[in-house]
Parts: structure tokens; sequence; C-alpha cells
């Protein structure tokens, strides 16, 4: 790849930290406006209780075009395919003010595919959560078919996952690890966005600051939360830390120094530096000034 064609490569969005909450939960949403999270995930699913899923829709729906999310990223997390509400559900938010849509429970390319048909060629991007074994086996397909279905990014659901892989994760997560590794390559593979999973405790800083590392350290690009006083450790996780930040300053210098300018390669603190690096560094330094 030349120098000019990665300039040409769209930047990807920074989403360290996506907010989940009940759409049923007007205070929750109130609050959202102002939190300090890349991405709000108004839940129509799992967290809204079946009596309520409708009322939640009409919540969600007047939400989005009330507006007032500022730059936030704004997703709307419907009801899974085989439910009497997944029809209305897309159907309402066609043609919304929203970013993307997150499908549940995805195991397949046609459960994508059922939900662009419902939600229209022209409507707002899908995001997929993987979340089953069947998930897991069809990451290949959803990688291949994600550019012709507009499907963007993929979450892992690792409530759901265990549960379906019927594994007991520690605090390492450690039955977990290769699922999380195949969602990111899956992700990569098909030019999507990866989050991970979200972590049920609330009130235990450090674990999260583990999780959020070790998310970070597997390749995703943020992490999935249920509460705003997480937001602030997945900001710091998946932002560049100030000593790659550095790094990626001074390759990008490196390669604009006239002497070093024409090169392939280049030796920087005794390693070697290639033009794949100087793509890298562009991408960090865009990503940290969001
Ligand atoms: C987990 C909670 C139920 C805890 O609620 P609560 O005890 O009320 O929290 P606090 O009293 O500490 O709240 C303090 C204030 O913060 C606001 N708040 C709380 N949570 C959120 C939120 N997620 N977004 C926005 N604002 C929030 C409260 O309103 C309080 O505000 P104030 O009144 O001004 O003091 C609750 O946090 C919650 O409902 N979290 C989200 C749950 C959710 O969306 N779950 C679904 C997604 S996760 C999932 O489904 C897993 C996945 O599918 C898988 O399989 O793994
Ligand atoms: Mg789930």
């Amino acid at each position: 790849m030349t120098a000019d064609a990665t300039l040409l490569r769209p930047l990807p969005r920074r989403r360290r930290s996506a907010l989940f909450m009940p759409a049923s939960n007007p205070r929750a949403v109130e609050k959202a406006r102002q939190l300090p999270c890349d991405v709000v995930i108004l839940d129509l699913e799992d967290a809204v209780a079946p009596d309520r899923k409708v009322a939640a829709r009409d919540t969600a729906v007047a939400a989005l075009a009330a507006g007032g999310f500022g730059g936030r990223e704004l997703v709307v997390r419907v009801n899974a395919g085989d439910t009497v509400w997944a029809a209305a559900d897309l159907a309402a938010l066609a043609a919304a003010p929203v970013d993307a849509v997150l499908l549940p429970k995805v195991g397949s390319v046609a459960d994508v595919a059922t939900a662009r048909a419902r939600i229209g060629a022209d409507g707002p991007a899908l995001w997929a959560m993987i979340e089953s074994a069947r998930g897991l086996l069809a990451l290949p397909a959803l990688a291949d078919a994600a550019e012709g279905l507009g499907l963007t990014a993929l979450v892992a659901g690792t409530n759901d996952l265990a549960i379906d892989l019927s594994c007991r994760p520690d605090t390492a997560r450690t039955p977990l690890l290769p699922a999380l590794a195949q969602i990111v390559a899956g992700a990569r593979a098909g030019g999507m966005a990866a989050l991970d999973g979200v972590l049920n405790v609330t009130d235990d800083a450090e674990r999260l600051a583990a999780e959020c590392a070790q998310g970070a350290m597997w390749g995703f690009d943020g992490k999935t939360l249920i509460h705003p006083a997480q937001i602030a450790t997945a900001n710091t996780a998946f932002g560049p830390d100030p000593e790659t930040l550095e790094w990626a300053r001074r390759v990008i210098a490196l390669f604009a120094d006239p002497a070093t300018a024409d090169r392939g390669a280049v030796a920087m603190d005794g390693a070697m530096v290639e033009r794949l690096h100087l793509e890298q560094a562009e991408r960090i330094v865009a990503m940290a000034d969001g």
C-alpha cells in the first residue's frame, strides 16, 4: 500500500466506552446526554421487561427524535429476530436518527439479512451481538457478508455466551478468551469494529480496569458498559497510553523528515519501523485526538 492509499482509508470512530441503558428508564436516557461515553446504547432487549417493550420502543424513538446526545454514537438494541417485537422494533427505527441498530443473538448471516430486509437497504448500519455457539461458528460467513449487509460492528455478549457454552468464567474470563479472540478476528476480517462484553459487577474498580486492559490487549476497540461509573476506566484503557502516543508522534515525524521520508524501513530506538507502522501511528494519533 502506498502512503497516499493509506491516507484514503477512513479512520475508525472512537468506541472506547459503549454504555447500555434500558430504553424504559427515562432518567438513565436523560443522564446519557451528559455522560462522557463514546456510544450510547438504548436497550429494548434484556434490560426491558416484556410488558414494557412497546412503551420502551416508543420512548427510544422519542429520545432519538429529541436528540441532545452531542457527538456520541447512538445505537438501539432491538429484540431478537424470533420474538414478537422484532419486526416492529426494526420498522420503528428504519428512518430514525440513529447511527446503528444492534441485533442480539445473531447466529447466522440469515439473521442479519432478515433484519436488513425489515429495516430496509437504506436503513441504519447494523451491529451484531455474538453471544452463542452458533454465533461463533457463523463468524467467517458474517465477515464475508458484512459489507453487503451494512454490518459494521460485532459486540461480545459474554453473559449469554457463557450460558450457551456452558462454561464457568473466572475473574480472568479464561474459558471465554478463545471466543473473544474469534470475535475480534471476525470483526477485523469483515472490516468491522469489535466491542467487548459487559462486566456485571459495578463496585470493583480494580477488576474493571483489569478487564478493560485485557479487552484492549486482545484487540477490542472498546467495551460495552452497564453503569456510568465504568466509563472513565474504559476511556483510559482503550485510548492510547502516553508512551504509545509519543511513539506514534515520533514515527510520523520520522517519515516526514526529508532525510528519511522516501525510505520504506527506518531504525528508531534500536527497532525497525516500516510504513505499515506509519499507518498505525496515524490512526493512534487520530484516535487520541478524537
Ligand atoms: C445495573 C443498574 C440496574 C444499577 O442501577 P442503580 O442501582 O439504579 O444504579 P445507581 O443508583 O448506582 O445509579 C446512579 C445514577 O446513575 C444512573 N444510571 C445508572 N445506570 C445507568 C446507565 N446504564 N445509563 C445511564 N445512567 C445510569 C442512575 O439513573 C442514577 O442517576 P441519578 O438518579 O441521577 O443519581 C443500572 O445501572 C442499569 O440498569 N444498567 C444498565 C442495564 C442494561 O442496560 N442491561 C442490558 C445490557 S447488558 C446485556 O444485556 C448483556 C449482554 O447481552 C450479554 O449477554 O452479555
Ligand atoms: Mg445477551
